[in-house]
């Protein structure tokens, strides 16, 4: 397989972020307008920015791509993806599914698409754990029935259940050798 990149893909509180930090390549830092949460260090999880920052880079053409989630912008800058170019070209990220396609017909299958998946009441579970409030909640899980039909485009899909973390961790780890040196 010659992969460059390694898209996690799949509902909120999924485990896409947990499974990227297992899978342990350079990571696209994407652009959100929404508020770090607690533990959450800008320019390391994300580029925290005014939603206004982010509608000029899109005027001025920096934005690879971008998506309204929930209420809030996110994108991927042109610079995000040079500033991972000397991790020899492999690397990964997380997108909604509409970034998820975008990556695909740029880099047909040269991403690789991995889709995330966790029942509906785990990831809620997960999300109260996370100290998100009752509001909160609702707005991440409105969207969990058509992420999950979403994930049908992915070319693997690994679940994160409860107390599966470890399984789901080494089938993440044991693509490594398969991935290729990506180019
Ligand atoms: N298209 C696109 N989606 C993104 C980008 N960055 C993050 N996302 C997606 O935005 C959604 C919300 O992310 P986040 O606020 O971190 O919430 P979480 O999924 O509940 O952890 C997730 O589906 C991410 O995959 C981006 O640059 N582009
Ligand atoms: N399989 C799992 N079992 C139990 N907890 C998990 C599992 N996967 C992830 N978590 C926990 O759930 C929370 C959300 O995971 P995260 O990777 O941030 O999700 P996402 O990036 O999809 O929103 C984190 O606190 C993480 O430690």
């Amino acid at each position: 397989m010659n992969v460059s990149l390694v898209v996690f893909q799949g509902p909120s509180a999924s485990g896409k972020t947990t499974l990227q930090a297992v899978l342990g390549l350079p990571r696209i830092v994407t652009w959100t307008s929404r508020a770090p949460r607690e533990g959450e260090i800008d320019g390391v999880d994300y580029h925290f920015a005014e939603r206004e920052t982010l509608e000029r880079m899109m005027r001025e053409g920096r934005m690879l791509e971008t998506s309204e989630y929930r209420g809030h912008l996110y994108g991927t800058s042109l610079a995000s993806i040079e500033e991972t170019a000397r991790g020899g070209g492999l690397r990964s990220i997380v997108l909604d599914p509409s970034g998820a396609r975008v990556a695909r017909e740029l880099l047909g299958e040269r991403a690789l698409l991995l889709g995330v998946s966790a029942s509906r009441a785990e990831c809620e579970a997960r999300l109260l754990a996370r100290g998100s409030d009752a509001a909160q909640i609702a707005a991440r899980l409105a969207g969990y029935d058509e992420e999950i039909a979403a994930l049908e485009g992915c070319d693997l899909i690994v679940r994160s259940g409860e107390g599966g973390l470890e399984r789901a961790g080494e089938i993440v780890r044991a693509l490594r050798p398969l991935l290729g040196a990506g180019d």
